[in-house]
């Protein structure tokens, strides 16, 4: 099983250092949370690491190769961004349908990923009349369509409401019981806390923390104020 690893990962954007010589491990079998305030560079981080932002410095590395040299990309890692790019006159489904293509997924998978994001009543509706909440189903389910070993989810948990959130949690166990490599950011520390192994923090672009939330003591959201409060 695949890894998620970034090493001296770097990005300037002119002037501005969004990035500075990052490096942390997401391990397989691991839900990793991946923290900061507005503006730290987590965004970023994500993008570089799915090749969508090319890298000032440094390297990140999916089960060991850059995204761009992955043989089956959609197989090795998947990924939310956020919950944008859905056609609104669509139906979850034909979105679905839509990616199914270079994710190389055969069509019972759809049926299968419809399922397990629990969309089955709402997939044959035009997605302007979804939640936020359904929005982020419809993005996750295409994140797994290509049951990738690696999975990429920005602010997960936005929009969904307390049963959504047991849900997820209960849904990312188990991708990570079956040896997925999980990298979760938020800012919604309660439930990070609830559901991550291990916890990264970074702050203006540097890290200020990895490792278990055992090591943060009693309260995170504590640490992470002292870990990310202006020098
Ligand atoms: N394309 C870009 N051009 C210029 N600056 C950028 C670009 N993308 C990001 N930045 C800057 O890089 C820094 C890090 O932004 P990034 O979006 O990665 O942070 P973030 O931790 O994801 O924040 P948030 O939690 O608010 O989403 C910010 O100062 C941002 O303004």
């Amino acid at each position: 099983m695949a890894d998620l690893s970034v090493r001296g990962l770097t990005k300037h954007f002119g002037a501005v250092h969004a990035v500075s010589e990052l490096s942390f491990e997401a391990p397989a079998g691991v839900i990793t949370g991946f923290l900061g305030p507005n503006g730290a560079g987590k965004t970023t981080t994500l993008r570089m690491a799915l090749g969508l932002v090319t890298p000032t410095a440094g390297t990140a590395l999916i089960g060991g190769r850059r995204y761009a040299d992955l043989p089956h990309p959609r197989r090795t890692v998947g990924a939310v961004l956020e919950a944008t790019g859905l056609h609104p006159g669509r139906t979850g489904r034909d979105h679905l349908r839509i990616l199914a293509g270079p994710a190389r997924a055969a069509s019972s998978r759809i049926d299968e990923v419809i399922d397990l994001v629990q969309l089955s009543e709402s997939a044959d509706r035009r997605i302007r009349g979804y939640s936020l909440g359904m929005r982020q189903r419809l993005g996750l389910a295409g994140a797994l369509l290509g049951d990738p070993e690696v999975l990429i989810l920005d602010e997960p948990a936005n929009g969904l409401d307390p049963a959504g959130m047991a849900w997820l949690r209960g849904l990312l166990r188990e991708l990570s019981g079956r040896g997925r490599a999980i990298v979760v950011s938020s800012h919604v520390l309660s439930e990070v806390a609830q559901t991550v192994d291990q916890v990264v923090i970074v702050d203006r672009g540097r890290l200020r923390y990895a490792g278990s939330l055992d090591g943060l003591g009693d309260s995170l959201e504590s640490a992470f104020l002292e870990l990310t409060a202006a020098d």
